[in-house]
């Protein structure tokens, strides 16, 4: 069969893509049998999809994936254990409604987290456990999210003790995005140093690479590579994807109306870009573990509904026809 991206990358690092049960059939499973040798799950691991009841775990998606990977030799990435997004109420509430208290949540995030590792140890090889808990900007250290309101900053390292305790073997990942930005990156860093010198079960940060084609400089993403492997932390792209448009406040500053057309120049750009990534993630191949594609083509992608509802974005390296694109042919040409 013709070469995919997995053999070009060989000698560098895993190069996998996020997926959901409608990608395994057909073209799209071909496409990402050929390509990709690690997959993550968009959405069917994550609390609510998985644990929609307090006692009832729906492994349906899950199941699914994970069995399209073992079947075919691919890598399985665990995504994502404690997150502040896609949490059912139930997990934060007693049946009243009221919140829960602390001792509570620790024992339903230990159960939630012994129960899912549990399920696929020895076929999910890394996790990310803590997903976000690091906000963007402003003055607080730590997200407000419940888990942070009702446990506190603990609720980080006992995750990954519970994780750790369910699959010893497996690689447990902080994972967050704009870990270009200078500040939140220090803010990461500090967090992940603190969880190191604690000897909290952590192995690696997750930089997700929701890019656009201004961002991020080659710069800064050799320092955000560099800053965290100093720590002797593994590092993974997790979460990759260029979108065509400019990021919101670049686009409300340059007061552009989107057309939602992949344009000539647009696919330069890209192609571009994504070269200038791949050049600088395989200089650092001795750092990074894996790259992870978020969604398989542009036929279809989270970005086609965010920030902007119903306006196709073209962010990957295969067309909406599963075809490869310029970028495609940029990243494997070295
Ligand atoms: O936001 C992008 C990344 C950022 N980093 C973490 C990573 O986990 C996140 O992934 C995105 O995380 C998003 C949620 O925050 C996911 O979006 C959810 O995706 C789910 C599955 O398609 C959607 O759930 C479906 O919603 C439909 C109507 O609203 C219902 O009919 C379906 O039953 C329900 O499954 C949710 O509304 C929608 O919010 C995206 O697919 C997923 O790509």
């Amino acid at each position: 069969p013709e070469k995919g991206l997995k053999d070009y990358y060989k000698d560098y690092f895993p190069i996998g893509a996020a997926v959901a049960p409608r990608n395994l059939t057909g073209p799209e499973a071909d496409l990402i049998r050929q390509q990709f040798n690690s997959i993550t799950a968009e959405n069917a691991m994550k609390m609510g999809p998985i644990h929609p009841e307090e006692g009832r775990y729906n492994w349906t998606d899950a199941d699914a994936i994970v069995q399209f990977a073992t079947q075919n030799g691919i890598r399985m990435r665990g995504h994502t254990l404690c997150w502040h997004n896609q949490t059912p109420r139930w997990f934060f509430t007693d049946a009243a409604g009221n919140p829960v208290t602390k001792e509570v949540l620790l024992a339903r995030l230990k159960s939630h987290i012994e129960t899912v590792v549990g399920r696929y140890k020895g076929k999910v090889y890394a996790w990310d456990v803590v997903n976000e808990a690091i906000p963007d900007g402003g003055t607080d250290f730590y997200r407000k999210s419940k888990f942070y309101e009702i446990i506190g900053e603990e609720y980080i390292e006992r995750a990954f003790e519970y994780a750790h305790a369910a699959d010893p073997n497996a690689q447990l990942f902080y994972n967050d995005y704009n870990t270009e930005s200078p500040g939140k990156r220090e803010r990461i860093y500090g967090l992940v140093k603190r969880l190191k010198e604690k000897g909290v079960p952590i192995h690696g940060v997750g930089l997700q690479g929701h890019w656009s084609l201004q961002e991020p400089t080659a710069a800064g993403l050799e320092e955000s590579i560099t800053r965290f492997a100093s720590l002797g932390l593994k590092v993974q792209i997790t979460e990759l994807d260029v979108s065509v448009y400019p990021k919101e406040h670049e686009r409300r500053a340059r007061r552009e109306t989107d057309k939602s057309e992949f344009t000539p120049e647009m696919n330069e750009k890209q192609a571009a870009h994504y070269k200038m990534l791949f050049s600088v993630l395989r200089k650092h191949k001795k750092d990074i573990t894996g790259v992870t594609f978020w969604n398989v083509s542009d036929k279809s992608s989270w970005l086609d509904n965010f920030p902007v509802q119903n306006r196709k974005d073209y962010p990957l390296l295969f067309d909406v026809n599963l075809a490869p694109k310029k970028a495609f042919h940029e990243v494997v040409n070295f």
